[in-house]
């Protein structure tokens, strides 16, 4: 690709990520999918573009609105190239699949942004941290004087973490294993059993990982799978599994014995997970697709889990460096339909937990309302169950120092280098 296309097919491919409610990797995917044409080199350039224009879409609309612009994909590329300090020179809009060459007005804008810094003093809070303007109450409640460094970490790329496989390797070998592929690794900070790699790779040509040796999870999703404490012989339960990133790990830690089962509502997500379970050599999940809130298995089942994990779907939002277009679509009615799915879940997946168990409540979201406020509702309707403060569980379950003072694990990009997680450890004692 010439780079006047690379700039076409990116704004095209923002165009279409902008008109759909799907999430941008999704649209990504199936934009290069169904063009092979697009090698990889240029695949990653285009995509970098996109991403970048994500990451800092509430700067560039801002500086269009100053400049009484209309925002849309094709302005917001333009904007993204002046401040990569990228001259728009006529060749950049010739031959054959470019995109076509600025207006006048387009070049009066792109006059009017040269050597100017993205940032202008005269820019709110939200704009400069790139979250959406209706949350600015909430982070600031909940950050104060920490605001601009939190949110500035969540605009950061997310760097690519993997959680090895203990069934097959330890993390010394996992880590030689990846050298010999050439792919420098760090071992994580806080997680035991995590590999930080400096560069992306497409792990599916990555020997280690069809070997089953690692898997991709983020370091604090490893740590809440940890705080679990599944241990073998146990019978545990996820219940929302999902495709299947915390079975795998929770399935490790069992050393393959005792029994583990892998909930969700979504039968799509649950199938998903066959595969990783394979690759990874885990011999003691039963996937199971239950149907809500009132399954007749989880009825059945009442008081015979020792572990029970509510991986609870949420807004997400402590996932905000992996996927920057999420931001833009949540809204306030989307918190409160999620927040009172949780209290479902919760109430649901409680009844599974045996006298003496535990259920561990867990979010990759950083909002009070879907963490500390539904662990502190579920407890006033639940005297049964207690808080197990999290530093007094670690040194057993961790190994490393905890990286917060409790009761619950509370991580973000700025504070731990990980996603933003939340997790509370909830015991039934027994009677
Ligand atoms: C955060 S995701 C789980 C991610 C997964 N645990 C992992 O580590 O890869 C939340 C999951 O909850 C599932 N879910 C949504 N509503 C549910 C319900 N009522 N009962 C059980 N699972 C539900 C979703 O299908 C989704 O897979």
């Amino acid at each position: 690709m010439t780079p006047a296309a690379r700039i076409a097919a990116a704004m095209e491919l923002l165009d279409e990520i902008q008109a759909s409610p799907k999430p941008a990797d999704q649209i990504s995917s199936l934009y290069f999918k169904s063009r092979r044409y697009i090698g990889s080199k240029d695949r990653r350039a285009v995509a970098e573009t996109v991403w970048r224009v994500l990451r800092t879409k509430a700067r560039i609309d801002w500086w269009l609105e100053a400049l009484d612009f209309p925002a849309d994909a094709r302005a917001r590329v333009l904007v993204d190239m002046i401040f990569q300090g990228i001259t728009p020179e006529p060749d950049l809009f010739q031959g054959a699949h470019s995109a076509r060459p600025p207006s006048q007005e387009e070049r009066r804008l792109m006059e009017a942004l040269r050597g100017k810094s993205p940032f202008h003093h005269a820019m709110p809070a939200w704009v400069k941290g790139e979250f959406p303007e209706w949350l600015t109450p909430r982070l600031t409640a909940l950050w104060g004087e920490r605001l601009a460094q939190e949110v500035a970490a969540m605009r950061d790329e997310a760097p690519l973490d993997l959680r090895v496989n203990t069934l097959k390797a330890t993390r010394d070998e996992a880590h030689i294993a990846l050298k010999k592929e050439r792919i420098p690794s760090t071992p994580t900070d806080i997680s035991p059993i995590g590999l930080r790699l400096a560069n992306r790779v497409a792990l599916v040509q990555v020997q280690a990982w069809r070997d089953g040796l690692i898997e991709v999870q983020d370091e604090g999703s490893q740590l809440v799978a940890l705080l679990t404490d599944a241990q073998p012989g146990m019978a545990v339960a996820d219940y929302c599994a999902g495709a299947g990133g915390k079975t795998l790990a929770l399935a490790a830690a069992m050393q393959n014995k005792g029994r583990l089962v892998a909930c969700d509502v979504a039968e799509w997500r649950v199938d998903k997970a066959q595969a990783r379970l394979r690759r990874a050599g885990v011999h003691n999940v039963t996937r199971r697709v239950i149907d809500g809130e009132s399954d007749k298995w989880i009825k059945r089942s009442a008081g015979s889990f020792d572990r029970v994990l509510v991986d609870a779907p949420c807004t997400g939002t402590g996932t905000w460096r992996r996927n920057p277009d999420a931001k833009w679509q949540l809204t306030e009615e989307t918190v409160l339909e999620l927040v009172s799915r949780q209290q479902a879940i919760l109430t649901s997946a409680a009844r599974l937990v045996k006298p003496g168990g535990r259920m561990i409540y867990a979010t990759c979201s950083i909002l009070p309302e879907e963490n500390e406020e539904q662990v502190e509702k579920f407890l006033a309707a639940h005297p049964d169950f207690r808080v197990l403060p999290v530093p007094g569980l670690w040194g057993d379950l961790v190994g490393t120092a905890c990286p917060v003072p409790g009761p619950y694990l509370r991580l973000s990009p700025y504070g731990h280098g990980t996603d933003g997680f939340f997790a509370a450890v909830l015991e039934k004692p027994s009677v």
